[in-house]
């Protein structure tokens, strides 16, 4: 059902089951995430609900958070090329350009992501949504030297910003 963003009234009044449903890919693949979320409730407005959510996060252990993280597609790889993304996922993919790379980018994404993945266990995220192609590349080339503490915070930072996006397309702001 296409359903077009909620007002946060509507928001506290849902079932939790239906509210993690709904927000259950606000941050990717993580519905454990959306039923906590669901049980602090009542939220004042969408920035509160944002706010909740990074606590949330911000709150895991740091093996939860490397689980976050692994719950990410490589961006442009093989689910993309299979079509196999979260529908949030396709979307973002494709307004940073990743659909339209030439031959010679997606291999060097592909090779990139596969020694960042390597490096450091977990894959490289980006918010797709505020980075085009060659901003991602560069940022990957960029982060590869980083500490894995250092690269942690980053990715989770990055999971923020793809969730907080997703957040405004569901809830009236
Ligand atoms: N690997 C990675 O960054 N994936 C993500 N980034 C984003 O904006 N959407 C995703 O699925």
């Amino acid at each position: 059902m296409l359903m077009g963003p909620m007002t946060m009234t509507a928001v506290n009044l849902l079932e939790p089951s239906e509210f993690t449903r709904i927000f259950g890919n606000v941050v990717e693949l993580a519905p454990s995430i959306a039923s906590v979320l669901a049980r602090r409730r009542p939220l004042r407005d969408v920035q509160h609900l944002i706010n909740e959510l990074y606590s949330i996060m911000d709150g895991l252990s740091d093996s939860d958070k490397v689980d976050i993280l692994r719950r990410h597609p490589d961006l442009a790889g093989t689910l993309a090329e299979k079509g196999l993304l979260t529908a949030e996922s396709t979307a973002e993919q494709k307004s940073a350009g990743l659909d339209q790379l030439t031959e010679q980018q997606k291999y060097d994404l592909q090779r990139l992501n596969k020694s960042y993945r390597d490096k450091f266990g977990f894959p490289f995220v980006i918010c797709a949504r505020e980075n085009k192609a060659v901003a991602i590349l560069e940022g990957l080339t960029r982060r590869m030297i980083n500490t894995p503490q250092r690269e942690l915070a980053t990715g989770l930072g990055e999971v923020k910003k793809i969730a907080r996006l997703r957040v405004l397309d569901l809830v009236l702001a």
